[in-house]
């Protein structure tokens, strides 16, 4: 995930390859708590690692319900069988709707039944979300809810600690224009109390977002209880019900969030090699509601093929076409045809997307406003949005609004045909749904290299390079190339096979030849924060003094440099690189947007370089680290090639008189100076 203030994304040019997506978060959430409510235990697969996942785990677990994890992305429920083990709680429930509802009905009947009393708050906005039509519902029923600020919105007080008999007799009234989610919440908690009657909701205005009704009820038949439908109007759960786990359960891949990869399918040519783009985990037979997405997104011109819970995606028809269409169906998907809207030929227009603006945010205003950023020309109505693509496109910062699907669409953007690069503020609010959709995406894009931004960081040994780049590319997202590792790793391959690294015998012809072919076949993998030289963990032995000194003469063989350019350059991924050594802005990128050429006092670089190594207890003595250091530097400026020295247009920085975040803002100020990203 980008845990970062911002996320530049270069821009993009083709797409092709294949993705798995997390699970839906609709069917996880109601899983968890069916499965919760159950009697036995449930083993819940593929479930979605999300915040809101994480919220109901965490109010479940509070409530008494004892929850294990069973591998990468499976738990183990012991239902609770209907029973309050815990009865009074204080829930937090962040800004998930799929949790605060649900359980808002649940905990309201079995706090009444039973005799027990719970507080449901969450983030601001939760806290401006309206609750008021379950709440009325609720209490219609004889359970006491309490609207602790504001009628109608969260946070609420449920239930008093003393049991209230309910009033199950009538049918229950309940509104089904604001949010579909209402009647889900009762239809998952009445369950719980139809014991004696049946219990039967009436749903009074028209039902919007009915497929997620349908997933209601196709998971509490999973869970043993079938609830008779007549229309969309009258519900009926009969007397004696009783949730029953299924023992085992996997859930779907995301239909929703597989919109923006039917999307970039639509939208990007096919990366040469690839047949466009396959989706794993969802088909077309999918009980989520949103995979009508495809429909629509196959008027819009994409190819859409279903290949067995799986769908494969390819561009066909270009520009894409503008629509007119009716989205009540698919309300969350919808937003990405607002975003594929800025590839169409003509004008698009969406209907029927009142209930947007009630949403993690007011999705048409923030839609509406983003998509004015780019150029497009956008008309927003109080329950339709209409898209005109820019004549001419624009550099944008894509406010978030804390809206995980606000920033998937605008990542789309990255298509334009200006090739611009598009900012997304706040990245890490896809963490809601898909906390790996930036990580799935680049796996997925590609661009040429030179629209790939690299910042380099050159320059002599204990100036701080590796320090500064580690920290640029945690702060920027990008990755980083360590490339001094590459040559300690080369000398560390030489000592392990015998092969002397002497500066004269480095000068035979025939030896130089050895060591490049030992650079060439290297047998090496980096993962966070380890260095693998043939299966063996060397993060340690890379970093001692005498690893360092053996680079050093290593690196001056042409041979040796020539074999790991390639190693080098494959680095430059999305969404970026910090590069890290001597030549990176020399040689490696010479048309790399940013160089630091960083250098200290040789006398501060020898200080430091002795606080580390005594810091991780290696003993070192500062006059021969001193001797040490400038042996290496004249080494490294004066051999024939590649030697230290700064690119032409690089920017000196001397940090002998800053710290270490002096350096990084330094840096950071003049990458963003030069992004030219407009001030928000
Ligand atoms: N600006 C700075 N001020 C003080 N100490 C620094 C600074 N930059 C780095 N250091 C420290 O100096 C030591 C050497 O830094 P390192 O990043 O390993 O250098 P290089 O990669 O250039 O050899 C580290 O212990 C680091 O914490
Ligand atoms: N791009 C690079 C990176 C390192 N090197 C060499 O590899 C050695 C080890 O690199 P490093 O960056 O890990 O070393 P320190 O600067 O951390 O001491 C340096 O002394 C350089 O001689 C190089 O020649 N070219």
């Amino acid at each position: 995930m980008f845990d970062i203030p911002s996320l530049d994304i270069p821009s993009l040019s083709s797409a092709g390859g294949r993705v798995r997506l997390p699970g839906s978060k609709s069917i996880s959430n109601r899983v968890l708590l069916l499965a919760a409510l159950s009697d036995g235990p449930t083993l819940v697969e593929d479930l979605l690692d999300s915040d809101d996942t994480r919220v109901m785990l965490a109010a479940l677990r509070q409530l008494g319900c004892a929850i294990e994890e069973a591998g990468p992305a499976s738990v183990r429920v012991q239902g609770l069988g209907g029973r309050l083990p815990v009865r009074e709680a204080a829930l937090f429930l962040g800004n998930a709707g799929t949790a605060m509802r649900p359980l808002t009905a649940a905990l309201a009947l079995m706090a009444a039944s039973q005799g027990a009393r719970f507080e449901l708050s969450g983030v601001p906005r939760m806290h401006e979300r309206p609750i008021g039509d379950l709440v009325d519902a609720l209490r219609q029923l004889g359970c006491p809810v309490q609207c602790l600020q504001t009628e109608g919105y969260p946070p609420l007080r449920l239930g008093d600690g003393a049991p209230h008999p309910l009033h199950l007799n009538e049918p229950i009234r309940v509104r089904g224009d604001v949010s579909s989610q209402f009647l889900t919440a009762l239809l998952l908690a009445l369950p719980l109390v139809a014991q004696e009657h049946d219990v039967v909701i009436e749903v009074v205005t028209e039902l919007i977002s009915k497929p997620y009704i349908e997933i209601t009820l196709n998971l509490l038949q999973r869970f043993g209880v079938r609830v008779r439908r007549e229309g969309w109007q009258r519900f009926t759960i009969a007397r004696g019900s009783r949730y029953a786990s299924p023992g085992r359960i996997a859930v779907e891949a995301d239909a929703s969030s597989a919109s923006y990869f039917i999307a970039l399918g639509a939208i990007a040519p096919a990366t040469p090699g690839t047949d466009g783009i396959v989706i794993e985990g969802v088909g077309l037979d999918s009980i989520q509601g949103d995979i009508r997405f495809v429909e629509a997104a196959r008027l819009m011109g994409a190819e859409v093929v279903d290949e067995g819970n799986a769908l494969r995606v390819r561009r066909d028809t270009w520009p894409l076409k503008a629509i007119d269409l009716d989205c009540n169906h698919i309300p969350d998907a919808a937003m990405t045809l607002a975003v594929m809207a800025l590839y169409a030929n003509g004008t698009t227009t969406l209907r029927n997307i009142a209930s947007w603006r009630v949403k993690e945010t007011d999705r048409i205003a923030a839609m509406a406003i983003e998509g004015r950023k780019l150029g497009a020309t956008i008309e927003e109505g109080a329950d339709y949005l209409r898209v005109t693509p820019p004549t001419a496109w624009k550099k944008a910062n894509i406010h978030t609004y804390d809206d995980h699907r606000v920033a998937m669409c605008f990542s789309l953007a990255a298509f334009n045909p200006a090739r611009l690069p598009v900012r997304i503020e706040d990245p890490k609010c896809v963490g809601k749904t898909f906390p790996d959709y930036f990580e799935t995406l680049f796996s997925v894009c590609h661009t040429p290299a030179e629209r790939i931004p690299v910042v380099c960081i050159d320059g002599p040994t204990a100036s701080g390079k590796g320090t500064l780049a580690a920290e640029l590319a945690s702060r920027l997202g990008y990755h980083l190339l360590d490339s001094g590792a590459l040559y300690r790793l080369v000398g560390l391959a030489a000592e392990r096979e015998g092969l002397s690294t002497t500066e004269a015998d480095l000068r035979e012809p025939a030896h130089a030849e050895r060591l490049g072919r030992l650079a060439a076949g290297l047998d090496v993998r980096f993962t966070p924060g380890k260095t693998w030289l043939e299966g063996e963990d060397v993060t340690e032995a890379l970093r001692t003094e005498s690893a360092g000194m053996a680079a050093s003469r290593v690196s001056a063989v042409p041979q040796v440099r020539t074999a790991l350019v390639d190693l080098q350059l494959q680095m430059r991924r999305l969404p970026g690189l910090v590069a890290d050594g001597r030549d990176m802005g020399t040689v490696i990128f010479p048309g790399a947007p940013l160089k630091i050429y960083l250098t200290a006092s040789a006398g501060q670089r020898a200080q430091r370089r002795h606080k580390q190594l005594i810091s991780k207890g290696i003993p070192a003595i500062l006059a021969d680290l001193l001797a040490d250091l400038e042996a290496r530097d004249a080494r490294d400026m004066n051999r024939a090639h590649a030697p230290l020295k700064p690119a032409e247009d690089a920017v000196l920085l001397d940090n002998s008189e800053l710290d270490i975040e002096q350096s990084v803002q330094f840096v950071l100020k003049r990458w963003h100076g030069q992004q030219a990203f407009p001030v928000r």
